[in-house]
């Protein structure tokens, strides 16, 4: 059987809409009540007759039904343990794909479709109450809750918005909006005050949270009732509980504090504060007061008060900092709009929170444009968000679309693609960077996640570790989004075998072997002490100082720098700190080899061999020679000796000595002497410098071995003073100059360098101080937000004047507003 992607068939044949659901679904907007057995029982009549006419149960191959059963019992486990406990196993992506894998099992052998089907029913029945600890009593809405019919591609999206045509004709509009990754809930307003919140639990019965209702912010405890729209005498809402993002990260940053296991998500977080009994805690503390109050004077029975006060306190505090974003009504009584945009402006009017992000759209190519916007500014949004909902907005088509049991027809959210997956934690690792911080990371299973594969993820430190009670063999939690580099949420518990190990910081530094330490007893990372030639180090700091910012050595890159300094062979690397790597002879370079994996044929996996990393040998040849990458290094070593001296400054690895402080110091003092026998006095003193920089360069000096990098450095022939020539006209003294869109003649750093070298500031953001704007091609939102400022604008030429003459010369070219 094909696991391809499930072709939806819901909804194959035209079939009429019951009149009784008709006549109670005429006064709904977003949610059709129809009745959910008797609709499953036409959705599952409809799809056998769609299918093969005749195919029963009976006639489904047996592999195929034990295959449906067990998936079946898996999707209503994974329900229970996401709706009822808010404790999932697996990613919403691996839960939906097992849907999706059901869906096409059903679509193939429509007789499986059955009312029971997980296919066929809304999230989970609510907890009886006392069979899952601390769920709430049971309430029956008022009008079912329905879930949403996904689509995970525009394909997808444009086979639903042609169903909509063929049921309702052309002409339907389209209700864009978020869709929110939060907890569904029923609000019922009376005569305007709230009467009850509850959640979705199965759609029929939720679980009755009215108690925690009173703590929430975001839920008005009474509606508007002096707007334009007359508030009903009963209205349902419906919505979605989240947590902003921030409060998210504070919440889980207390919870660590506390020692109390993460929440893997927003979702989850908001569900068990929305969830968790309230009530119980208050009947705890009031009867912890009263025996307080009885032993009057007792210490122990006041700090069970004060214990008990701050648990509820925090409770309380959680709860209202929840959100709720709403997005349909329930059941109401005497309301009737035409839009359900339209629904929407009265539930803000009385005074509930509507998304100002939802769109009307009257074309398939608008609700892609919206779409694609989302997908590209998802982490704007102040909460989470998993796709976008698409609706018809006109009420009367809705009602002609009708519902199937689980969904209604005129609505589906356009799912983005997963940003959390569960992959298995292998190991946790140490790597050590350019100052000899040692960071945990951890490495996984790989596994696909926003677009890339992952398989290792940094752990921060050894307390980060700790905090998010990551143990190695677990289960993990990761997540990727956007271009944010992967991160290690937290542990699967539940999933947990007994095997997993924890995690204990090594003692050595894994790359030279030498004790690690806190570089001061306050510290939380740890270091590897051997600065000076710790393979692991000089890697980096090699590596750096050929970057861009640094000598600009481009045949120098990360293995090279491995090859020079920790080749296999021979034992005495050719550089031992960067002081050599100036002196280096290209033929101290024929002997390295480095091991790599056996390329022989047959070669095993795992089987090696050494082979020279800067030479090469021609098969026919007698003798070796440089490989093309080590020409290219020797030539951009010769070059780099020219290089200004702010650039050599860069390239030492002083802490925080970037390239702003290092063109300040240049520009300061001329030479490297002059700066090395500066007091730190006189390196503070300089703009842009500061007493920080000025310790740290201090500091830097005082080491003996970095005394004789610059020593080893000038001996090779670096320059290490700027000629008097170089040095230009301070032309940009006191100006700061925002560089937008792009020029002909300068990339971003030229121009940048250009502003710096002649006194001025570059900044990235305009504002009433700055001085100029330059603004290239296709410059956009900082050149309007000047032209609003009346902040002089110049084009390239403008610029080059600028550069060359300052404010006078450019005068002429400084462009006038039009109008
Ligand atoms: N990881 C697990 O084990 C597990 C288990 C069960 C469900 N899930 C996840 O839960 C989700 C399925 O649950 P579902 O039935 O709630 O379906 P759904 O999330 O696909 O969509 C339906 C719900 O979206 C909500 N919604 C958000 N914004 C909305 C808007 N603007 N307009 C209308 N409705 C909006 C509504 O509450 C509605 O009920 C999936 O993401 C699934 O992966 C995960
Ligand atoms: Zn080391």
């Amino acid at each position: 059987m094909s696991a391809g992607r499930a072709r939806r068939t819901r909804w194959p044949v035209r079939r009429p809409v019951p009149s009784r659901t008709l006549s109670v679904t005429s006064s709904n907007v977003c949610t059709v009540t129809t009745d959910p057995v008797e609709a499953a029982e036409s959705a599952d009549a409809a799809g056998t007759a769609g299918a093969a006419g005749t195919v029963g149960i009976d006639d489904v191959p047996r592999e195929v039904r034990e295959r449906h059963a067990a998936l079946a019992e898996e999707i209503e486990a994974h329900r229970h343990r996401y709706y009822v406990l808010d404790r999932p196993t697996i990613s919403d992506g691996e839960f939906d794909a097992l849907v999706r894998e059901l869906e096409s099992i059903e679509d193939q052998y429509p007789a499986l479709r059955t009312p029971d089907s997980p296919t066929q029913k809304v999230g989970a029945p609510a907890a009886e109450p006392g069979v899952v600890e601390g769920s709430w009593p049971p309430i029956d809405h008022l009008e079912r809750m329905l879930s949403l019919d996904n689509a995970f591609d525009f394909d997808e999206l444009s086979e639903w918005a042609v169903r909509v045509e063929r049921e309702v004709g052309a002409g339907a509009r389209y209700l864009c909006e978020p869709k929110v990754d939060g907890v569904a809930v029923d609000i019922v307003y009376r005569h305007g005050q709230l009467a009850t919140l509850a959640t979705r639990g199965d759609g029929r019965t939720g679980e009755n949270i009215t108690y925690n209702a009173q703590f929430v912010d975001a839920v008005p405890k009474q509606l508007d009732t002096s707007s334009a729209y007359a508030v009903p005498e009963i209205v349902e809402i419906r919505g979605e509980v989240v947590f902003p993002a921030e409060t998210f990260e504070a919440i889980n940053a207390e919870r660590g504090e506390l020692g109390l296991p993460l929440f893997a998500n927003a979702r989850n977080s908001a569900a068990g504060v929305l969830r968790q009994r309230l009530d119980r805690r208050r009947e705890k503390l009031d009867a912890a007061r009263e025996r307080a109050q009885a032993a009057s004077g007792s210490g122990r029975a006041q700090g069970t008060v004060d214990r008990l006060e701050a648990e509820f306190d925090r409770a309380r505090r959680m709860l209202s900092s929840l959100r709720l974003i709403c997005h349909g009504l329930g059941q109401r009584s005497g309301f009737e709009v035409e839009y359900q945009s339209e629904a929407y402006d009265a539930l803000k009017a009385w005074g509930l929170p509507v998304s100002d992000r939802v769109r009307v759209v009257p074309e398939l190519g608008d609700v892609r444009e919206y779409i694609d916007y989302y997908d590209a500014h998802r982490h704007d949004v102040e909460y989470e968000l998993d796709g976008v909902v698409v609706k018809v907005d006109q009420v009367a088509l809705q009602r002609q679309l009708g519902a199937t049991s689980r969904a209604p027809r005129w609505a589906i959210a356009y799912k983005y693609p997963p940003e959390e997956v569960t992959t298995k934690l292998l190991d946790i690792k140490v790597s050590v960077g350019r100052t000899g911080r040692v960071t945990p990371y951890g490495e996984m299973e790989p596994v696909q996640v926003a677009g890339s594969t992952v398989e290792n993820a940094t752990l921060h430190n050894a307390s980060e570790v700790e905090r998010k009670g990551i143990l190695i063999g677990d289960t993990v939690v990761l997540r990727k989004a956007g271009d944010v580099i992967p991160e290690i949420l937290g542990p699967v518990r539940d999933l947990r075998d007994g095997s997993e190990r924890a995690f204990v910081m090594p003692a050595e530094c894994p790359s030279c072997g030498t004790p690690l330490a806190p570089a001061k007893e306050s510290d939380v990372d740890i270091r590897c002490p051997n600065t000076r030639s710790c393979p692991a180090q000089l890697i980096e700091r090699l590596f750096y100082l050929a970057g861009r910012g640094g000598f600009d050595i481009e045949a120098l890159g990360w293995e090279s720098a491995q090859a020079l300094t920790a080749p296999a062979e021979p034992e005495q690397p050719p550089v031992t700190d960067e002081g050599d790597l100036f002196l280096l002879n290209i033929e101290d370079l024929r002997d390295v080899k480095v091991r790599r994996q056996a390329r022989r044929q047959g070669a095993e996996p795992g089987e090696t061999e050494l082979v020279p990393y800067f030479y090469t040998k021609a098969d026919d040849a007698k003798e070796s020679v440089p490989t093309k990458n080590t020409e290219r290094l020797f030539e951009q070593l010769e070059k780099a000796k020219e290089q200004p001296l702010w650039r050599v400054l860069v390239s030492l690895s002083i802490r925080h000595v970037g390239p702003t402080a290092a063109r300040a110091l240049a520009t300061a003092f001329g030479s490297m002497e002059a700066i090395e026998n500066a007091t730190e006095e006189e390196l503070a003193a300089v703009d842009g410098v500061g007493p920080t920089i000025a310790a740290s360069i201090v500091e830097w000096f005082s080491v003996e071995w970095h005394r004789d990098v610059v020593r080893k450095w000038r001996e090779a022939g670096v320059r290490m003073e700027d000629d008097h020539s170089d040095a230009l006209p301070r032309t940009l003294e006191g100006l700061t100059i925002v560089v937008t869109g792009s020029l002909d003649g300068f990339s971003r750093d030229e121009a940048k360098e250009a502003i710096l070298t002649r006194g001025g500031k570059a900044s990235g953001s305009v504002s009433k101080k700055t001085s100029y704007v330059v603004a290239g091609e296709s410059a956009g939102s900082k050149y309007e937000k000047a032209v609003q400022l009346g902040v002089p604008v110049l084009d390239e030429d403008g610029f080059r004047a600028l550069l060359d003459g300052g404010p006078d010369a450019a005068e002429a070219h400084v462009q006038q507003p039009e109008g």
